[in-house]
């Protein structure tokens, strides 16, 4: 996603929205710092302060730098990175020579770190901001004014510091809640398109194989009616956790429908994910669940084919899945290898 797109086209992707708001955030502080300090280029040379004006100019330069590149190439410019040190060096350099005037810029600045920075970097640097802009204060300005400058802006940077730290906690957890499946912890569909896709480009540029696996549990619906629904969320849960116990960190979990999981096995070629998805139905069907239920499961097998999109990969997979159910349940069904005309026919906007 682009996030200097049109504000009407939100992301479907909550990853990338968290991505897309930190973009945001970079663009919008650079581009108003830039504002506000390009006419103080002149205003400190026609004083003849050259220094700070090359200073002022260089931050200016670099705020133009992030713009372009956030906006032309999607990424950070040196990582934002030299926005707080041109930020603090300029402010303690002015306050240096133009005194309180110059101590006012350096309030925006120590905030501006917490939304540009990494919380513990931010906070590294705003010590060694504090610390520096005690010693000018105690060096250049009256005695009353240093404890003033210290501790109103110690304050400063505990609020935003605070602010900051609850906005990255609320990102988190809004992320998990909008791709994760409640119930089960599994991945929802949300993050599905997007995983795909990254196989597919594995496949397509690198000749590395991946599969995936789709999982239904057989006659679901009669353990709802015989047992309860509640007792039908806990073998859920249950089946989540016996599925994970056998899959490998970098294998993806979702739940993508009421009793039917989906595994995206990167690096896996289908025979081997064909043998994975018989012992995941032997570790369902083994022991009963919740000490009582027994349960089946169907599932299907398929690996990426050349050129296919992530649409048509996870339809030849529910086909499988459709025959594995129609042959009688409890089994698993390779899907069929698509034709070379069939492949990326679908569009790949559909079906999230
Ligand atoms: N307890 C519980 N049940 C759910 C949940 N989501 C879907 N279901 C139920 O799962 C059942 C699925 O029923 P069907 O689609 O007929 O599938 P099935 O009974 O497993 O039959 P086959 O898949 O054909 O073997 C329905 O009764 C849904 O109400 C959930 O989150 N919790």
């Amino acid at each position: 996603m682009n996030p200097f797109s049109s504000p009407d086209q939100i992301a479907r992707n909550p990853t990338l929205a968290v991505l897309g708001f930190r973009r945001q955030l970079m663009y919008h502080l650079h581009f108003w710092a830039f504002v506000a300090i390009a006419p103080l280029i002149l205003v400190q040379w026609q004083q003849e302060h050259y220094l700070l004006s090359a200073l002022l100019g260089l931050f200016c330069l670099n705020a133009v730098l992030v713009i372009a590149f956030l906006r032309f190439r999607n990424t950070y410019f040196l990582k934002g990175r030299l926005f707080p040190l041109l930020a603090m060096i300029a402010a303690g350099y002015s306050t240096v020579i133009n005194g309180h005037s110059g101590l006012y810029w350096v309030y925006p600045a120590a905030t501006a770190l917490f939304f540009l920075l990494p919380l513990r970097e931010a906070a590294a640097s705003n010590i060694v901001f504090i610390t520096v802009m005690a010693v000018i204060s105690f060096l250049y300005l009256p005695e009353a004014e240093f404890w003033r400058i210290v501790v109103s802006l110690s304050l400063t940077c505990i609020f935003a510091m605070v602010f900051a730290w609850l906005v990255g906690k609320l990102q988190q957890e809004l992320t998990w809640l909008a791709t994760t499946d409640p119930l089960t912890g599994c991945l929802n569909r949300s993050q599905l398109a997007d995983i795909l896709n990254t196989q597919i480009q594995m496949r397509e540029r690198y000749e590395r194989v991946s599969s995936l696996v789709l999982l239904d549990l057989d006659f679901f619906k009669t353990i709802n009616d015989q047992w309860g629904h509640q007792a039908g969320d806990k073998v859920l849960r249950e089946m989540a956790t016996r599925l994970r116990k056998r899959l490998r960190e970098s294998d993806q979990l979702f739940r993508i429908g009421g009793e039917e999981f989906m595994i995206v096995l990167p690096e896996t070629r289908q025979r081997d994910a064909d043998i994975l998805a018989h012992q995941l139905l032997a570790s369902i069907s083994a022991r009963p669940f919740l000490n009582d239920i027994k349960l089946t499961a169907s599932a299907s097998v398929a690996e990426v084919s050349r050129g296919e999109t992530w649409s048509v990969w996870l339809n030849r997979a529910d086909q499988a899945l459709y025959q594995a159910k129609s042959k009688g349940r409890d089994q698993v069904v390779n899907a069929q290898r698509p034709p070379p005309s069939a492949a990326g026919t679908q569009p790949d906007s559909a079906a999230t």
